[in-house]
């Protein structure tokens, strides 16, 4: 029925203000009121529609996010929108395209790694899309090791240029988004090369594309390298190969806010680490920590609207069968990801907080909380999106059948979001990052080093300051433990962010409460998870662990009431969710049976291919079934 709440009688049962709770979700009154204007902004408007995304063939597919981010950049120019303003529009228009690696990474790059001069240069250029960049860093045969990287850039001290090279098949550039077709220009990671002399991987501004007709400068080979997972999903980006032969740059077109290189080809080193070269990963991946919770929660939306909609089994005496949201099975893995969502903004907060903080220090010389920013943001970012990605797939699971159409909204979600966990950093070789950290810290106690910020835990580890250790010793052999080690300790990280949210000011009837038990449910269905772990190591007794079982169940029945209005409070319109399921009005089967109709398939009764397929088969059971 069109114009009834189906989950209406769910609404009702709220124990909190849903309005409050969306603020606490947004960030601000500010941030919210933003979010509802742009959203609207976006739904209403019939050029950003991506209903159809999923049906289309490649090439019609990428002509439409070309339209569209043309489309989106004339919208943020006639209405003046701010830099807020913007990214939110990016963000409800829900589409990957080649303009979240200008933005993202290109941009940043050069901020981040370009002297003033180089970024009063480029910069003005790129934020008026004069130029288009990319970040191309990735190779055919290297990706996590940023250090093999093949690429040459050799200094040329005749005519004051490097030499932008690659020297091998497995030196392509392979993967960099935007590349593929759109981008003129790139942040190009290569080998520096002055007289014979390796001086490891550096930027580099390398044009590719003419300004005049977009065709490749001489010695650029460039193109899309295929169709990726998944019907629309990350199709939208044109992720690209290229190989360089021997193209000459200006020596100003390095990069040079982390060592330079002068006219005589003399290399010098600023007083900076040099790991300032990999600054744009760690602000991306500050980046990807706070989007998990977003695409965390629109699943979560998805799965718990549609679990209070859909009933099976347990009808008495002829009437209605149980909501499938009252099993318990359905909360014990609904109620977690619902908390984890919760649980990942706020964390997500606090990263960008920290990330804040750490350059405001870069710019004052202090480098010292740069490794613990390098292990936060590389471990969160592991945590984060292996989380979401599990959980959009189990929330495919939870909605059952229906959960697997397209029109579900959650098998496109997934197929977009699953490659967070391989770009800007594999999980695994990120968590070793962190293990790698944890060891460290480890032999700083032994020298009696107090250990601060996030690990501070780790100096009120009696046991801890005893131990000796090595770094490398044993370190490959244990690495499976030490990576389960980094999990455990983004965990905390996780966890006890949640804890600091709710000792803040909370305004609003109940909300507090409701995120109290959201906060109970994700950490004790964690230490559920590895109860193992606890009663093996004698932090738990099996008593302690009965105990934290119960609880848990008991708060799974204290959120059931609110779940609907948890998901409420995300505040995603039906244009942004694209989902049947997910549906604010809960309105699924006219509308899944109304969908079926529009597929292409359906538009015509006898399908192409009858006549020469099938018919011939039919003719010959007809012919057998005679004999
Ligand atoms: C107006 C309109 C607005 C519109 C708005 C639109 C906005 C859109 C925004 C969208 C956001 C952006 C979306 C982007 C989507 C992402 C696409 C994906 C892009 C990519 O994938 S780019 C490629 C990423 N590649 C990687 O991540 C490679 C992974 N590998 C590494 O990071 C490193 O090489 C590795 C594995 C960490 C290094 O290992 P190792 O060889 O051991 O290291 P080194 O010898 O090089 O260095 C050791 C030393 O350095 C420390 N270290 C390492 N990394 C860092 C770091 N990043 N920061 C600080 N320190 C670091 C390391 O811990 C070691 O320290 P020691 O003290 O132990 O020596
Ligand atoms: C959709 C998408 C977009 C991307 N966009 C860009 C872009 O814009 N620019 C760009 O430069 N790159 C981009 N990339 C590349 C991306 O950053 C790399 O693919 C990523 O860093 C992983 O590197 P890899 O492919 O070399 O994986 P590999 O390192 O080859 O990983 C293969 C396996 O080996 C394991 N492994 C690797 N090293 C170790 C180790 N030391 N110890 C234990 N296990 C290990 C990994 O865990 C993994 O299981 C993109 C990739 C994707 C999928």
């Amino acid at each position: 029925m069109e114009g009834v709440d189906h989950l209406a009688d769910e609404r009702k049962k709220a124990e909190f203000n849903v309005e409050a709770m969306k603020i606490v979700w947004a960030g601000s009154q500010h941030n919210l009121e933003v979010s509802n204007r742009i959203s609207k902004l976006v739904a209403d408007d019939p050029a950003f529609r991506k209903d159809d995304r999923t049906m289309l063939p490649r090439k019609e597919l990428f002509k439409n996010t070309l339209r569209k981010a043309a489309y989106a950049w004339k919208r943020i120019n006639e209405l003046r929108l701010s830099e807020e303003e913007a990214s939110k529009l990016r963000f409800y228009v829900d589409e990957t395209a080649y303009t979240d690696l200008h933005w993202g990474m290109f941009i940043p790059a050069i901020k981040g790694q370009g002297t003033d001069e180089q970024q009063r240069k480029w910069l003005p250029l790129a934020y008026k899309m004069q130029i288009i960049g990319c970040y191309a860093q990735t190779e055919l045969g290297h990706g996590s090791n940023v250090q093999g990287l093949e690429t040459t850039a050799t200094f040329d001290p005749h005519t004051d240029e490097f030499v932008i090279h690659s020297p091998t098949l497995t030196s392509s550039k392979w993967w960099p988004g935007g590349l593929g077709k759109v981008s003129t220009h790139a942040v190009t990671y290569a080998r520096l090369i002055i007289d014979g002399k390796d001086h490891g991987v550096h930027g580099f501004i390398v044009q590719l594309r003419s300004l005049e007709d977009h065709r490749p400068l001489p010695g650029i080979t460039v193109g899309d390298i295929g169709m990726k997972f998944g019907n629309g999903a990350y199709n939208t980006m044109d992720n690209g190969v290229l190989r360089f032969d021997h193209v000459r740059i200006p020596r100003n077109q390095m990069l040079m806010k982390v060592s330079q290189v002068t006219r005589e080809g003399k290399y010098k080193q600023s007083d900076v680490p040099r790991q300032l070269v990999y600054g744009t990963m760690v602000y991306v991946r500050q980046r990807i920590v706070a989007d998990a919770s977003c695409y965390l929660s629109r699943a979560v939306c998805i799965a718990t609207r549609y679990s209070a909609v859909r009933r099976q089994f347990g009808s008495q005496n002829g009437g209605p069968e149980t909501q499938v949201i009252d099993y318990k099975t359905q909360q014990s893995r609904l109620f977690p990801l619902l908390a984890s969502a919760y649980a990942f903004r706020f964390v997500g907060e606090w990263l960008e907080w920290l990330y804040t903080d750490v350059m405001q220090r870069l710019q004052a010389n202090d480098f010292s909380t740069l490794p613990e920013a390098h292990a936060c943001t590389a471990g969160l970012k592991s945590l984060t999106t292996s989380v979401t990605a599990d959980g959009i797939e189990e929330c495919r699971k939870l909605c059952g059948g229906h959960g697997y159409l397209c029109t579900s909204g959650l098998p496109e979600l997934f197929a977009v979001y699953v490659p967070a966990c391989t770009y800007e950093g594999d999980n695994i070789v990120l968590l070793l990052q962190v293990a790698r950290f944890l060891m460290k810290t480890v032999s700083q106690i032994g020298t009696g080093k107090q250990p601060v910020g996030t690990i501070a835990y780790m100096g009120r580890i009696e046991h801890l300051m005893q131990c000796r250790c090595n770094v490398q010793r044993g370190f490959a052999e244990l690495s499976a433990d030490l990576v389960e080690a980094a999990v455990a300790h983004c965990q905390l990280i996780v966890v006890s962010k949640f804890i600091e949210k709710l000792q803040q000011d909370i305004p609003g009837e109940g909300v507090k409460q409701q995120l109290e038990a959201l906060c109970g449910i994700y950490y004790l269905s964690l230490l559920h998870k590895h109860q193992g772990d606890f009663l093996a190591t004698s932090y738990l007794t099996p008593k302690q662990s009965a105990l934290a079982n119960d609880q848990l169940r008991a708060l799974y029945s204290k959120v059931r009431p609110n779940a609907i209005a948890l998901v409420d409070a995300f505040n995603y319109s039906d244009h942004f969710l694209s989902s049947i399921l997910g549906r604010y009005d809960g309105n699924v089967y006219p509308k899944l049976y109304e969908a079926a109709w529009k597929d292409p398939l359906n538009e015509s009764v006898v399908p192409d291919g009858y006549h020469e397929y099938v018919r011939p088969l039919l003719k010959q059971q007809l012919h057998t079934a005679r004999l």
